[in-house]
């Protein structure tokens, strides 16, 4: 069974303090992985507890399928959670932990037997059912807990932070692993995370959290491309987007001391972005461009990143180069700067991407 799910006007406030979730409107389709992707503290994972029931909502519904589940107990709503933490018995086999949930729902012996079995073949964990939890590998032991939300056979999976306990190597693993298993149960995902790189690439959608609130949802290739305002543009993309200010006349944008570049749109442009992979180095004697003075490079093997001092900017410009390209720069060296006219990000005095 897989149900979509909404929420509308959801609005959570501790006590007499501001809410920490402002009005939450988002739907998100049967069988969707949508991930919700902020900073500490923006209330992405107080929105998914009050999905699984573990909060009470303010103001507001949320609904599973049809449902209207705001005051439906957390037993009832249909979802399994998996959390950074994956608490497993130590005493018991990974089979028992996998299956524990459902004796104590009463289930048969043969029927949990069964599910316990369908879930660890597709999480390959067939092979480790007789091993206890201290047996396993940090890796293994995730997808134990992720076995033990599969069996309950939810309507929706609610992931927060499952990845974040494990090394790099590990976690890189492992959503690799999320990805196929969603495409193999093809089941309705809401995952919370603060790593950037997972919600770009484990999500059909993204919602992008600030303080309360979504910026912007969209496909990650297109929140990417194309971030509502400065905010979102900011928080994607490694290294960050460059951030330049300045004023528009005749087509191009001018900063105070920098130099210009060349814009594809009009109107009150008071700032613009500028991703490192968009900036390419052009002769010196180029007509238009930025111009700095090289700071430092850092050679990452297959790229370079090269930081530019600019005139009159308070930080470095990051620019992303071919690796032969950055291996012949010195520092100090005074470089000229172009981009696409279509890849410049444009925004208002309000950082409204024009
Ligand atoms: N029980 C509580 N009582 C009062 N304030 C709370 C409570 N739980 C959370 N908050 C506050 O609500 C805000 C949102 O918290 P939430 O955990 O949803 O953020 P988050 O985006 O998931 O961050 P993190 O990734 O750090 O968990 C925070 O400012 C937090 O201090």
């Amino acid at each position: 069974m897989t149900a979509g799910l909404e929420f509308r006007g959801v609005v959570k406030r501790y006590g007499a303090n501001d809410a920490v979730v402002k009005g939450l409107d988002l739907k998100v389709e049967p069988g969707e992985f949508m991930v919700l992707v902020g900073a500490s503290g923006c209330g992405k994972s107080t929105t998914l507890r009050m999905l699984a029931g573990l909060e009470e909502l303010s103001e507001g519904q949320i609904f599973i399928g049809q449902r209207e589940v705001s005051r439906v107990a957390p037993a009832e709503r249909g979802v399994a959670m998996v959390f950074q933490s994956y608490a497993l018995y130590p005493h018991m086999t990974v089979a028992e932990n996998m299956g524990f949930g459902l004796r104590m729902m009463g289930l048969p012996k043969a029927e949990v037997a069964a599910r316990v079995g369908r879930a660890a073949q597709s999480l390959q964990l067939e092979a480790l059912l007789a091993r206890r939890p201290r047996e396993l590998s940090g890796g293994q032991r995730q997808r134990v807990a992720i076995g033990r939300a599969i069996v309950r056979e939810p309507e929706v999976f609610l992931f927060d932070e499952p990845l974040s306990n494990l090394d790099a190597a590990l976690r890189h693993q492992m959503r690799l692993e999320l990805a196929q298993l969603h495409k193999r149960l093809g089941a309705t995902i809401v995952y919370v995370t603060h790593d950037q790189v997972e919600a770009m690439t484990l999500g059909d959608r993204m919602a992008v959290f600030n303080a309360g609130r979504i910026e912007q949802v969209g496909a990650p290739m297109d929140v990417y491309a194309r971030p509502v305002n400065r905010f979102v543009a900011g928080f994607l993309g490694s290294p960050r987007i460059n951030f330049l200010e300045g004023h528009a006349a005749d087509g191009m944008f001018h900063t105070a001391q920098a130099g210009s570049l060349m814009l594809a749109q009009a109107g009150p442009v008071h700032s613009v972005g500028l991703r490192p992979e968009h900036l390419r180095l052009v002769a010196p004697e180029a007509g238009w461009g930025l111009r700095g003075e090289l700071a430092l490079i850092e050679h990452l093997g297959d790229t370079s990143i090269a930081y530019l001092r600019l005139a009159g900017a308070t930080e470095p410009l990051a620019v992303k180069l071919e690796a032969a390209q950055g291996q012949v720069l010195r520092p100090t060296e005074a470089l000229c700067l172009q981009a696409e006219p279509r890849h410049l990000l444009a925004f208002d005095a309000q950082g409204r991407t024009l």
